[in-house]
């Protein structure tokens, strides 16, 4: 794709986590080289992680955020794709696409290669309809509408915060749903866009995601996982259920459906469930807990609700595991970080590589 033609280059950032090379850029350079990449190498800092040449980046390793954190950088995750949203924080564009060093380029039922960069886009820049659902799916797709009964009141639609895009070949199947079905494969492309509708959360999957930074970035803190946690792989679901919840507060709308991209590779389901297993159980209590979260009226900031929520996480979920009360300072911590690195008014305004 000509740099001239690249929607939104200089106002988006594409974020990679990564423990591995990064040779998959090579299938996504005609969709993602006009775009600066900001990549988070997680694990051992000494090793040298190779970027193909021609693309514009800048790299995080684990001394970097330490030095550009300090204290705060307690609350990024290690050996962990939670890393990532260090990436969130230190970019200064308006919208992040992120995606996972193991998701490759995926072909349309014409046999077309997705740019799966283009549709996020796209269904980031149009509205989304979460008050109401349209039953023909995205109203505001080239010959799609609203069908008949749709208040008209509501076609305008509210601004769009996530893009949530899924996954051809392996899918993101827990670990018990990974060891009895290890050879399921998705091949259905569904060809839909959808807003979830309000009061409704959903399990987020990283690997895949866009979203406007501006609107709800202090929100998509990955919560901590890996090293030194009591869990793993729940990074973005936790990062959906809040922003989720802050989105139906502030009149956002979240959607889900296209791009797809073709996940190449299954992660050990041994492995995934040592990471999960308190998750599985403890998620029968955190969707309750979010599902009743009311945020005030004086929550007028995302940072405002975040913060709410930390308070609720802590009084309400710290009986079911302390894990819980240093999650929530975590998330405290996040958003003093998020604050420092992103003064009022920065955002979409700074050259990148001007984190301190
Ligand atoms: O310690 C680590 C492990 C991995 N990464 C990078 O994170 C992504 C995801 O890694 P991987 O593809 O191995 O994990 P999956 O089990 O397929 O995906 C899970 O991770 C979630 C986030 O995408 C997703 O929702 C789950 O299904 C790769 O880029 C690794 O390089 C890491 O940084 N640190
Ligand atoms: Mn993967």
């Amino acid at each position: 794709m000509a740099a001239s033609t690249a929607v939104l280059k200089d106002e988006l950032d594409i974020v990679i986590p990564t423990i591995r090379n990064l040779d998959f850029l090579e299938m996504w350079r005609p969709f993602f080289q006009p775009y600066h990449l900001i990549i988070v190498q997680d694990g051992d800092p000494s090793k040298t992680i190779k970027v193909p040449e021609g693309f514009d980046y800048e790299l995080y390793n684990r001394n970097d955020i330490n030095k550009i954190l300090g204290p705060k950088a307690s609350c990024i995750s290690f050996k962990d794709s939670a890393c990532r949203c260090f990436g969130y924080m230190v970019s200064k564009k308006k919208y992040i696409f992120t995606i996972d060093d193991d998701c490759f380029v995926a072909k349309n039922p014409s046999g077309e290669d997705i740019n799966a960069l283009e549709q996020h886009i796209k269904n980031l820049l149009s509205p989304s309809s979460p008050f109401f659902f349209n039953t023909l799916y995205d109203p505001y797709r080239e010959g799609a509408d609203f069908v008949r009964g749709y208040p008209f009141s509501l076609r305008e639609g509210v601004s769009t915060a996530v893009s949530h895009g899924l996954w051809l070949n392996i899918p993101d199947y827990d670990a018990p749903t990974q060891l009895v079905k290890p050879r399921e494969r998705n091949t259905r492309y569904v060809d839909a866009v959808m807003t979830i509708p309000k009061g409704t959360l959903f399990p987020m999957c990283g690997m895949n995601l866009a979203f406007d930074r501006e609107l709800i970035g202090p929100a998509m803190y990955f919560g901590l996982m890996g090293d030194g946690q009591p869990i793993g792989r729940y990074d973005d679901m936790w990062a959906g259920w809040c922003i989720k919840v802050i989105c139906d507060h502030l009149g956002w709308g979240v959607k889900t459906g296209l791009p797809y991209i073709w996940h190449s590779k299954a992660s050990n389901p041994f492995v995934n469930l040592q990471k999960e297993y308190k998750g599985i159980y403890w998620q029968e209590e955190l969707i309750p807990f979010f599902q009743s979260v009311v945020l005030p009226k004086e929550c007028t900031t995302v940072q405002k609700c975040y913060i709410e929520i930390s308070k609720q996480v802590k009084a309400k979920l710290g009986k079911v595991d302390d894990y819980f009360i240093k999650l929530a300072g975590a998330m405290v911590t996040w958003i003093e970080a998020w604050d420092e690195l992103n003064p009022l008014g920065t955002t979409g305004r700074l050259p990148n590589g001007t984190a301190k």
